[in-house]
């Protein structure tokens, strides 16, 4: 994975900026900038999640290539899981059934039960200072529970792409002062290319917020100039890499500071091979 730490926020994407947890909506600046037709922003606000209902409000937003402006696609679909994929940008179709909201406390609950769970930062176990990245991270297979199984078909059948090269899912937990420096999260040939044979690069990641923050904890997108702060069951998902396989240093992203409270995020890694 590519690591930089040379990206400066714009004093407007600055952690201190991110803690009205105001509601993104398409008349924000910020989320505008944010997309691009390779960049597939969804956020499935749990607001509009009913648990008993049948469907659930995707919001898709996608700026056009032709006219440069932002589309907000609202679309309930109560009884089929469809991903379209058009050129220039992409929609996605949701019928989750309040899926969201009945996977977030087993997910939470089994991370706190997992035997596997790690601590990552760039030098180990010693000090924290000025390291990488700081948090928790638990990897969940889908034999683990069937609600881990249930969101990889969902991711399936909500991308239109396989699940056969994915990594297990990760579960992040972020304390006070957790963040994760400015990364992409696609990688190249050279840097593990025994796995690279195996399963292609990181074509896109699904990231599902299991938590609202408090205050920070927002997800930072610099060279798109755009943030998202963190609201249970929203979920980002992105493609890393351009149509050509070229990876796009676009989608260089990272987690703010958590200032107050504690954020959770389940991620999935798609890889290339089988799409
Ligand atoms: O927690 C976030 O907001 C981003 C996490 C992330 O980028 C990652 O785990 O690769
Ligand atoms: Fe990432």
């Amino acid at each position: 994975m590519l690591r930089s730490t040379a990206v400066l926020l714009p004093s407007s994407l600055s952690p201190s900026s991110t803690n009205n947890q105001q509601p993104l909506t398409t008349s924000d600046n910020v989320l505008q900038q944010i997309v691009s037709p390779n960049l597939i922003l969804i956020i499935v606000s749990s607001d509009t999640i009913q648990s008993n209902s049948t469907s659930v409000t995707v919001f898709s937003i996608s700026k056009s290539t032709e006219d440069e402006t932002c589309d907000i696609n609202i679309i309930e679909q109560p009884s089929s899981l469809t991903a379209k994929k058009q050129s220039g940008f992409r929609w996605i179709h949701v019928d989750s059934s309040g899926f969201m909201d009945s996977a977030v406390p087993p997910l939470i609950c089994l991370e706190n039960r997992s035997s596997r769970i790690c601590m990552y930062t760039l030098y180990g176990w010693s000090t924290f200072i000025e390291q990488y990245y700081f948090y928790f991270s638990a990897w969940l297979r889908d034999e683990d529970s069937p609600v881990v199984a249930r969101l990889s078909q969902l991711i399936s059948a909500l991308t239109n792409l396989t699940m056969e090269t994915t990594e297990e899912f990760q579960i992040g937990n972020y304390g006070i002062g957790g963040y994760y420096s400015p990364h992409v999260d696609f990688y190249h040939k050279w840097e593990y290319p025994a796995y690279y044979h195996k399963v292609g690069n990181r074509i896109a990641t699904w990231m599902t917020y299991m938590s609202d923050v408090e205050w920070g904890g927002a997800t930072v997108f610099p060279l798109f100039g755009g943030y998202i702060t963190p609201k249970k069951g929203s979920t980002l998902f992105w493609y890393n890499l351009h149509a050509s396989g070229e990876v796009d240093y676009r989608t260089l992203h990272a987690a703010c500071p958590v200032l107050i409270g504690n954020k959770w995020v389940a991620n999935k890694w798609i890889h290339e091979y089988g799409q």
